[in-house]
C-alpha cells in the first residue's frame, strides 16, 4: 500500500435547510438573507479520514447517521458545506443506481450516454459494450427503452456499466442488497476483483458479516459523527454493541467508543492487512500444533478481546470446552465431537427464556449456531437467584484455524424477545492441522474426489 492517501477526507461538515412547511421555502427565497425561516440540520459533522490505495474500508452506522452523505460527496454529487475532499483516481460509484438512466432511450443508449459521462469516448465503450451486456444478463432488453424495464433489469445494468468500467475507486452503497441472490453474488465477485487487482473501495452497509468479510478497517458513523476507525471486526463489535445497548445507556456509551484510545485504533489499523489473509495465517500458526489424533488444552490461548453487551440482569460465567469425557481442551480435532459450556445465573426474574451460542472464524463470519429452543418456546419463567448449566454438543467439521464461540440468553420482555445477556468471542479454540488433510476453505464438507483417464 502506498503511503500517499487516494481519499482524503478534512473535517468536512454537511448541513442542510430544513423547512418546517413547503411556504416556508417560498418566503425565504422572498426574503433572501434578512429573515431565516429554516432550521440547520448536520447531517456530517467534521468527520476526516485518509484512505490509503487498495484499502477497503467499511462504513456503518445507524439510519440517518450520514453514511450516504459522505459517500456522495467523495462521489462528487454532493458538495461539502466546509472542510476539504481530495480524490485522487476515477471514481465509479454504485449509489442510487440508475438514477442517470434516460427512460426513452434503450439499454444500449444509455450504456453509451452513462459512458459518456463517466469520461469514456466511443471507442472505449464499443470496447466494453459485450461484456457490460453480458454481466446485466437482460437478454433482448438490451434494445428496449429502459422504461419497460423491471426494477431488477434496470439495477442490473446500471451495476453493470459502473461495475466494468475502468475505475481506480469503487463506493459501493447498499445497493447490492437489489436483485436476487444469484446476481448478488455475481456483483461480490466483481468487487473482490477489483479488489484483488489492487482497487480502493468504500462500502456502506448496514450488514456487520459484509463489512468483515470485505473490509480491512471500518469507520462506525454516528449522527453525522465519525466516533471511531478500526479493524473493521472489532468496530463492527462496537457497533452491534452499541445499537443493542439500552436506550438509557446510548449516550454514554456513544462517549466511551468516541473516547477509545486513540492508541489502540492505531494499533488495530496496523494489525489490518493481516487479516485480510487471517485464515492462512491462522492455518499456519496451527500447522506447529499438528494433530496427534488427541485434542489438547493449552493455557496459553486465551481470548484477549471479548466483547460485552449490556447484561439485563443475567450472567453468563464460567465458559469452557470439553471433550465428551469430560477434559477442558482448546486444541480440537476436526469431526470430533465436543461440549460448548457456559453457565448462566439470574439476578432478575425472567420470562420465555432461550439460550443460544454462534461459531466464528477471526474474519467473524457466521459460520453456525443455534438455540436452546424455538422463539416463543423457551423456559416459561425463570426466577431470581437461578443458575443454569447450558451443553452444546457440537461437532467443527473445520480446517485448521483458529475460531471462536459466542454465548447469548434472550428472554421476552415488554420490548419483545431481547439479549439479557450476551459474550461474543467467550472462547477460542483451534483446530489442529492434519498432515494429510486435502481440505481447502473453512468448512470441511467430506469432499471426496475421483478421476478417470479417458483418452
Ligand atoms: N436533502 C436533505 N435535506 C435535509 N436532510 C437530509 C437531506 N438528505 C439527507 N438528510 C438527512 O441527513 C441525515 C443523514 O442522511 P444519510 O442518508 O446520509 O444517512 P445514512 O446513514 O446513509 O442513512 P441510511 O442508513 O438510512 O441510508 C438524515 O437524518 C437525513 O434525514
Amino acid at each position: 500500500m502506498e503511503s500517499k492517501p487516494v481519499i482524503s477526507i478534512q473535517n468536512v461538515i454537511k448541513t442542510y435547510k430544513v423547512y418546517d412547511k413547503p411556504l416556508d421555502r417560498l418566503k425565504q427565497s422572498f426574503f433572501r438573507g434578512r429573515r431565516q425561516y429554516y432550521k440547520e440540520f448536520t447531517a456530517v459533522n467534521n468527520v476526516s479520514l485518509d484512505i490509503m490505495k487498495g484499502e477497503t474500508v467499511g462504513i456503518i452506522g445507524r439510519n440517518g447517521s450520514g453514511k450516504s452523505t459522505l459517500l456522495q460527496m467523495i462521489a462528487g454529487t454532493l458538495t461539502p458545506t466546509s472542510g476539504h475532499i481530495e480524490v485522487s483516481g476515477k471514481v465509479a460509484a454504485l449509489l442510487e443506481l440508475g438514477s442517470g438512466f434516460n427512460p426513452d432511450f434503450t439499454g444500449r443508449e444509455n450504456v453509451y450516454m452513462n459512458g459518456a459521462i463517466l469520461g469514456l469516448d466511443r471507442i472505449q465503450i464499443d470496447k466494453l459494450f459485450d461484456d457490460i451486456a453480458s454481466f446485466a444478463d437482460i437478454g433482448d432488453f438490451i434494445e428496449q427503452p429502459v422504461k419497460t424495464y423491471s426494477s431488477g433489469m434496470y439495477v442490473r445494468l446500471a451495476f453493470a456499466v459502473q461495475a466494468l468500467i475502468p475505475k481506480e475507486i469503487l463506493i459501493v452503497d447498499e445497493a447490492l442488497s437489489v436483485g436476487d441472490e444469484l446476481f448478488q453474488r455475481k456483483c461480490f465477485a466483481k468487487i473482490d476483483e477489483f479488489k484483488k487487482q489492487g482497487g480502493t473501495i468504500l462500502f456502506v452497509s448496514h450488514s456487520g458479516g459484509s463489512i468483515i468479510e470485505l473490509c480491512d478497517r471500518a469507520v462506525l458513523m454516528d449522527s453525522g459523527e465519525c466516533l471511531i476507525v478500526g479493524r473493521s471486526k472489532r468496530i463492527v463489535n462496537l457497533y452491534q454493541k452499541f445499537i443493542y445497548a439500552p436506550a438509557s445507556k446510548k449516550d454514554s456509551m456513544r462517549k466511551e467508543i468516541k473516547n477509545l484510545n486513540a492508541n489502540e485504533t492505531i494499533k488495530e489499523v496496523v494489525v489490518s492487512s493481516n487479516v485480510i489473509n487471517g485464515r492462512e495465517e491462522l492455518s499456519n500458526s496451527s500447522r506447529k500444533n499438528s494433530a496427534k489424533n488427541q485434542a489438547m488444552y493449552d493455557p496459553e490461548l486465551k481470548v484477549h478481546d471479548s466483547v460485552h453487551y449490556e447484561s439485563r440482569g443475567v450472567e453468563i460465567f464460567d465458559p469452557q470446552i470439553l471433550t465428551l469425557s469430560g477434559e477442558k481442551v482448546n486444541l480440537l480435532i476436526s469431526g470430533e465431537k465436543y461440549v460448548w459450556r457456559y453457565f448462566v445465573k439470574f439476578h432478575k426474574s425472567s420470562e420465555n427464556v432461550r439460550f443460544g451460542m454462534m461459531l466464528k472464524p477471526a474474519t467473524g463470519l457466521e459460520l453456525g449456531g443455534a438455540a436452546t429452543a424455538l422463539q416463543g418456546q423457551g423456559i416459561p419463567q425463570v426466577i431470581i437467584g437461578q443458575v443454569f448449566q447450558i451443553d452444546f454438543m457440537f461437532v467443527p467439521r473445520l480446517n485448521a484455524g483458529t475460531y471462536f464461540l459466542n454465548g447469548g440468553v434472550v428472554g421476552i420482555t415488554e420490548e419483545g424477545e431481547v439479549y439479557l445477556e450476551r459474550k461474543i468471542d467467550l472462547a477460542v479454540f483451534k483446530i489442529l492441522y492434519e498432515e494429510e488433510a486435502l481440505m481447502t476453505g473453512i468448512v470441511d464438507f467430506s469432499i471426496s474426489s475421483e478421476y478417470t483417464e479417458i483418452s
